[in-house]
């Protein structure tokens, strides 16, 4: 696995190696050496995985507040997503920065979101498949969420967003006062 830096502190891509003959394919999905320099001492503690049907259904934005703050890795396991970190962390350089990156089971791509940003995706193919591997437990208690559509961050999602859950649209908008989550 290759890991590959993006303008946001914590926030990687992680490329895989498909291995492929006549049978098909193999690919390592996670490994805690080879994303050492993302990951450092933290250790996976519950993976999860969702299924979206619509196409252009959005899910997010999500992040646990401290002292259960997580690094997500998301990969789609099945059809194509739009995948989107937001900077959420007070005093950073990219504070309210997003950054989107397309996930398929063709590219083999993951995306590692590290504390401190809110994760969310757009469905670009029907039933897509999401896995996530998080270094908290889920804590109801500590979830946090920003609306998909939040001026201040300004997500340039491909498809006008639909099917979005109670959840995600009541999500508060950010007031002139929120200047970050502490971590
Ligand atoms: C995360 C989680 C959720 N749940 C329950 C809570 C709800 O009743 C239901 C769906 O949860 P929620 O609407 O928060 O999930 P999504 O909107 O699909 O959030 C997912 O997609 C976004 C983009 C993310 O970044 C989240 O990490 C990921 O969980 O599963 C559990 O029972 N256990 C869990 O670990």
């Amino acid at each position: 696995m290759k890991l590959i830096e993006t303008e946001i502190e914590g926030l990687f891509i992680a490329e895989t190696t498909v291995i492929g003959d006549e049978r098909g394919t193999f690919s390592r999905v996670f490994c805690q050496e080879e994303l050492g320099d993302a990951l450092g001492d933290r250790v996976i503690r519950q993976a999860n995985v969702s299924m979206t049907a619509a196409v252009g259904a959005v899910r997010g934005m999500h992040f646990q507040y401290a002292p259960r703050a997580e690094t997500k890795i998301v990969r789609c396991i099945e059809g194509q997503v739009y995948d989107v970190a937001v900077d959420l962390r007070r005093g950073s350089p990219t504070f309210l920065q997003w950054h989107g990156v397309e996930l398929s089971s063709e590219n083999g791509l993951a995306f590692i979101i590290p504390e401190g940003c809110a994760h969310g995706f757009q469905v670009l193919k029907a039933n897509s498949r999401l896995l996530y591997l998080h270094t908290e437990f889920y804590s109801p208690a500590h979830e946090g969420g920003v609306r998909y559509d939040e001026p201040r961050v300004g997500i340039a999602w491909p498809l006008p967003p639909v099917h979005l859950s109670s959840r995600d649209v009541g999500h508060p908008f950010l007031d002139a006062n929120f200047h970050g989550v502490d971590l």
